[in-house]
């Protein structure tokens, strides 16, 4: 069986203050979009992960496919399986690409050995892997509070926009970005704000990661300038970094900044 994991942008981050536990309370947007994995699952006589495409850190016996595996398997006896995944979602980026094949792996075991479990259950199994892949059970636009890990959801569609996606060649791990950060209280509801038109985002709609991580590497700064001067109507980095989406009226091909980046189009 084969599922696609998606990735997801943040629509504005508030890191509002340090917890008890180490982790940070947030107010974001989480918002899917098109860039995909594949990911697939077949039983096999024994356990066992591999992949292709772009190369993710690590021992393959570490990648989150497998964790949320064993953590299933506490609960739920499984029969040995064969994972396959082919990674095209950039890694250190901010778009919640590994959260993405974890909670998509949980709802693929659940449809393959019909599992039974509730959409609740699931959500909980993904909130012990990671904070941002409760998200990826539902997969709908959500405004997302404290860990990033609890949801209300939010109409918002952008499939009438351009959304550009520019990944420069730095990975930015995110628990390295919560180093620089200074966590305050927002003034606005980001609840609210994102109900207004988009072109008044630019003024009020912001990421907490920003000014941190561009002060170490300019060149994602540049690339948000060059997003505002090729026409967006709203950009921002994703989550921790190092992605950078612009949000456009009409379809644009932005060939300066395809040089050493990839650039993805689509929603
Ligand atoms: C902060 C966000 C915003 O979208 O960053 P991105 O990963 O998307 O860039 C996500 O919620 C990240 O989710 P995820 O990547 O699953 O986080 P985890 O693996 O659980 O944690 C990675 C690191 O970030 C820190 N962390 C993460 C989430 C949070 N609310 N507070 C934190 O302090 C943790 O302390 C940990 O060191
Ligand atoms: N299936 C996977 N896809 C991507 N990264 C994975 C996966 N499994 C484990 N990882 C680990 O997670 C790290 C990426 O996490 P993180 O920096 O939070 O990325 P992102 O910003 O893309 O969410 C990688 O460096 C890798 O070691």
């Amino acid at each position: 069986m084969i599922a696609f994991p998606n990735a997801k942008i943040n629509i504005g981050l508030n890191i509002v203050r340090k917890r008890s536990d180490g982790y940070h309370d947030l107010e974001t947007v989480f918002y899917p979009v098109m860039i995909k994995d594949v990911l697939e699952v077949v039983e096999d006589r024994e356990l066992s992960f591999n992949s292709s495409g772009i190369a993710v850190p690590g021992r393959p016996e570490d990648n989150i496919c497998l964790k949320a595996y064993k953590l299933l398997s506490h609960d739920i006896k499984l029969p040995p399986v064969k994972i396959h995944l082919h990674k095209n979602i950039p890694i250190g980026a901010g778009l919640g690409g590994g959260s993405a094949d974890a909670s998509f792996f949980i709802k693929l075991m659940n449809e393959k050995f019909t599992l039974g479990l509730s959409i609740e259950k699931m959500e909980n199994y993904a909130s012990q892997l990671g904070a941002d892949c409760p998200f990826f059970i539902r997969n709908q636009p959500v405004y997302a509070i404290e860990k990033g890990d609890k949801f209300e959801n939010v109409r918002l569609d952008l499939s009438g926009y351009q959304l550009v996606l520019v990944m420069p060649d730095i990975h930015i791990p995110t628990s390295a970005a919560f180093r620089d950060i200074s966590p305050s209280p927002s003034t606005k509801s980001l609840k609210d704000l994102i109900k207004n038109n988009i072109s008044e985002w630019k003024d009020s709609i912001s990421n907490d990661f920003e000014p941190g991580i561009m002060k170490h590497f300019p060149e994602i700064l540049s690339i948000k300038e060059s997003l505002y001067d090729a026409g967006a109507v709203y950009a921002s980095m994703s989550g921790s970094g190092s992605s950078v989406y612009g949000i456009f009226n009409a379809p644009v091909k932005l060939e300066e900044l395809e040089e050493g980046n990839r650039v993805f189009y689509g929603v």
